[in-house]
């Protein structure tokens, strides 16, 4: 048996919601520039939560792929892939005040108008928001990896999230994955490797894609010394 099988989804959602609970509490200190520009930026590109599913077509106000990223922090890679993939369109979902008002100011900076921001837990919006099959591309990277094995069940990465992920890909969509943690990397192998409907990019972890830069928490593993893993599943 795997170890995030070991723990019932019930156990796995109380769990989640205690780890959402910690970010919470120990989020930073929201900047002026910040502040100022979920002001003025929310009304055009925020979205706020609601218990039922969203046109994401409409919200962008274009029919193309639209790619998931949970997990964003400050949005400094978020907007880059932005600007390289021009052709595509962002939900980027996190639950970090500073971060949501930070993205909202690159986008301006950057004038990067294909972003939507959230700020809720991603778990809800793909359980209640998300229509099956709206999705392009799933990124999630470098999520926190909890690293005490007493925290390791506060994961995001584990098989009930992904399966709940899973359907709201279309066929041909993509989900990728990073972490400088090496036992998160097994474990995300593990859980992506257990899914019929999915196929590894790659023998095992794939090269970076050229659309993604180096991520903040990324830099940090770095000089910390950590390696990089990357994994690339596409949907059959
Ligand atoms: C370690 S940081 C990585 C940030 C960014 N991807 C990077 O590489 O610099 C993980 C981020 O995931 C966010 N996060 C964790 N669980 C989340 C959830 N359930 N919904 C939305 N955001 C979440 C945290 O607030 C934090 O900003």
């Amino acid at each position: 048996m795997t170890e995030q099988n070991q723990y019932s989804e019930q156990t796995s959602a109380a769990e989640h919601k205690r780890s959402i609970r910690s970010f919470v509490l120990r989020q930073g200190h929201m900047t002026a520039a910040q502040q100022r520009a979920i002001d003025t930026l929310w009304p055009q590109f925020g979205l706020d939560y609601q218990p039922q599913h969203v046109d994401l077509n409409t919200c962008f106000g274009r029919d193309n792929d639209k790619v998931l990223e949970i997990g964003f922090g400050m949005g400094v890679a978020t907007v880059e892939i932005a600007k390289r993939l021009p052709e595509k369109d962002f939900l980027a979902i996190d639950v970090h005040g500073p971060g949501v008002g930070n993205l909202l100011k690159l986008m301006e900076e950057e004038q990067a108008a294909n972003i939507r921001v959230m700020r809720h837990d991603a778990v809800e919006v793909v359980e209640n928001m998300l229509a099956d099959g709206s999705l392009g591309g799933i990124h999630i990277f470098f999520p926190d990896p909890w690293h005490k094995k007493r925290h390791n069940k506060r994961r995001l990465v584990q098989t009930p999230f992904v399966a709940k992920l899973l359907p709201k890909l279309k066929a041909g969509g993509y989900i990728h994955l990073a972490t400088d943690w090496e036992e998160y990397a097994v474990q995300m192998l593990e859980v992506l490797n257990g899914f019929e409907e999915l196929r590894n990019s790659a023998a095992d972890y794939a090269p970076t894609p050229a659309y993604r830069p180096e991520t903040k928490f990324e830099a940090r593993g770095k000089r910390l010394g950590h390696g990089v893993w990357d994994l690339v599943f596409v949907k059959k």
